[in-house]
């Protein structure tokens, strides 16, 4: 554990110190509370999704975050266009697969991204339970119908299919890279009445891995558990979603050494 936490603190410094800029091409439900997420972390946000521009601005970037919550006919081609430059010259990225299983279109959608190797693929237990088994059917559209530790296998099966590092998030964010199993255990319940926070964990990820590329699995659950821990946090100062959500933001801006420290909840299986 005091690697981790000393770890975790060593990646959200590099995050303030270097702000990493981080592309987002992501849902329109998501945009603010993503970008401010990033922000308050120290990284630097851009919601740029024109397919005219990708040429001239992904090359630019650090990281880039895909995120498919609204997708429509128009988006998909800016996604894959930036995903494959990304890929090309070996910059992270990472795809948050909303509500995957939700129709044939976004499958469909999904696999063709997960084919373009992303670094790291986070979502929740439904979402890698279909991208994993490619089916559609999902119970709650953008929600989990299924418990994080309830999608290991699937989310084993798909990171050694993919290649990517597959994070499943939920009372216990999971994640893999087929061998290997870490479980960040930070957070509050109270995150799941919050819209994206989901897709804002999947980008501060992001941001995580570009200031690391080389340790996309460590990057990735220092993100969750800072995540979890600034939660925490806001949790104590909260009087429902709406005050959490402003608090969380608040909590990710001031976090300091100790109470990461204090805090900090990662470890390997079982997920206890
Ligand atoms: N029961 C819980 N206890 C503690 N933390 C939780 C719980 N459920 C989810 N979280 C945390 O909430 C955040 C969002 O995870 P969730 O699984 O709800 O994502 P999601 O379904 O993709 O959300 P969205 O699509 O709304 O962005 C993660 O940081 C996760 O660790
Ligand atoms: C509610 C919702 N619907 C599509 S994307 C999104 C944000 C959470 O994923
Ligand atoms: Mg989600």
């Amino acid at each position: 554990m005091a690697l981790w936490s000393s770890e975790s603190w060593t990646r959200i410094s590099k995050v303030r110190g270097e702000s990493p800029l981080i592309q987002c091409i992501t849902n329109l439900v998501s945009m603010d509370l993503m970008a401010n997420v990033l922000l308050s972390a120290g990284a630097s946000p851009a919601m740029i999704h024109s397919v005219t521009e990708i040429p001239d601005f992904t090359p630019v970037v650090q990281g880039l975050c895909v995120n498919v919550g609204t997708l429509s006919d128009e988006w998909l081609p800016s996604m894959k266009a930036a995903a494959k430059i990304a890929r090309e010259m070996g910059k992270p990225w990472v795809l948050d697969p909303v509500a995957a299983g939700a129709s044939g279109f976004r499958l469909r959608a999904c696999l063709e991204l997960v084919e373009m190797r992303p670094t790291v693929i986070r979502g929740n237990g439904s979402e890698v339970m279909a991208l994993a088994k490619a089916t559609v059917g999902s119970c709650k559209g953008a929600d989990s119908c299924v418990e994080s530790t309830d999608a290991l296998e699937a989310a084993k099966a798909l990171a050694k299919s993919s290649g990517a590092v597959v994070a499943v998030s939920g009372a216990v964010d999971v994640v893999t890279d087929g061998e290997r199993v870490v479980c960040a255990k930070n957070g509050v319940p109270m995150l799941q009445r919050i819209t994206a926070t989901g897709c804002s964990v999947t980008a501060l990820i992001t941001a995580f891995v570009a200031i690391d590329p080389q340790n996309p699995l460590e990057a990735t659950a220092s993100a969750l558990a800072v995540f979890g821990v600034a939660a925490e946090m806001g949790m104590e100062m909260a009087k429902g979603p709406a005050s959490l959500r402003m608090q969380l933001i608040d909590s990710l801006y001031n976090l300091d050494e100790s109470t990461l420290r204090n805090r900090l909840n990662i470890s390997s299986l079982p997920c206890l």
